[in-house]
């Protein structure tokens, strides 16, 4: 019984609340992002970007946006770091990927750690935001070089989709069956900028996409 007005209560008066990794390889603009997302979202403003450094734990910030209540898991992104990504796996409801968009040499990398994320078993109907960062430098490659890119990696994951679709920075490919189905966004970020539109457009995406479907994680019943 107690259970029952507990579950009435907690849907009644309890605001959502989701968890969300960063990811992507070291560099990329993960951490930078976590504190942009800090100073943008909340009073308190997050370390400035000469005051970060790389990370080799885990960073939490927390965030109340339009309701409801975001967590987000930034990871080190160094090689030997990346074994424990999939460990948060199981508990996150969406996932932020963070590309260096003038880091070239290292495209195909940052392609097979997201093919990996797409592709991983605990993942499935987890939206995914892919931000192509670093847009501010010279030497950053073009939104729709990147979009094209990293497009065959998504298309890859599902080889059996039988629908997608792409405008401008976005890119939403889904399939017929449920075991294949994929959520991702595409969109360009500079993430030194707090105030970028393209955190914005990133969050409100990710926020969109919770309310109207998020998984259900077990142990939060
Ligand atoms: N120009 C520019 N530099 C950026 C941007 N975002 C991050 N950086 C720089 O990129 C470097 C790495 O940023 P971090 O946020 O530490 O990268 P990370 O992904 O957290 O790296 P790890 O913690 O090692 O995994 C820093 O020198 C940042 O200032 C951006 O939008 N533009
Ligand atoms: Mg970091």
């Amino acid at each position: 019984m107690f259970s029952l007005f507990y579950g009435l209560w907690k849907y009644m008066f309890q605001k959502s609340e989701y968890f969300i990794l960063i990811l992507g390889l070291d560099g990329a603009g993960k951490t930078t992002l976590l504190e942009a997302i800090k100073t943008r979202y909340t009073k308190i403003p997050g370390l400035s970007p000469s005051n970060i450094i790389p990370t080799v734990g885990l960073n939490i910030g927390k965030i109340l946006y339009e309701g409801v209540k975001l967590v987000f898991w930034d990871l080190g992104g160094q090689l030997q770091l990346r074994s424990i990504w999939d460990k948060y796996y199981a508990d996150v409801h969406a996932v932020i990927y963070i590309v260096d968009s003038s880091d070239k040499e290292r495209f195909k990398e940052s392609k097979d750690e997201l093919e990996m994320i797409i592709g991983h078993d605990k993942l499935k109907d987890v939206p995914i935001l892919l931000f192509f960062n670093k847009q501010d430098l010279p030497n950053a490659e073009s939104i729709d070089f990147l979009s094209s890119l990293f497009q065959s990696v998504i298309l890859k994951s599902t080889a059996s989709s039988s629908n997608s679709s792409n405008n401008n920075n976005s890119s939403i490919v889904s399939s017929s069956n449920s075991q294949t189905s994929i959520n991702i966004q595409l969109q360009s970020l500079i993430a030194i900028n707090s105030n970028s539109k393209g955190l914005d457009d990133g969050i409100k995406w990710l926020v969109d996409n919770l309310k109207k479907n998020a998984r259900i994680i077990e142990n939060e019943l």
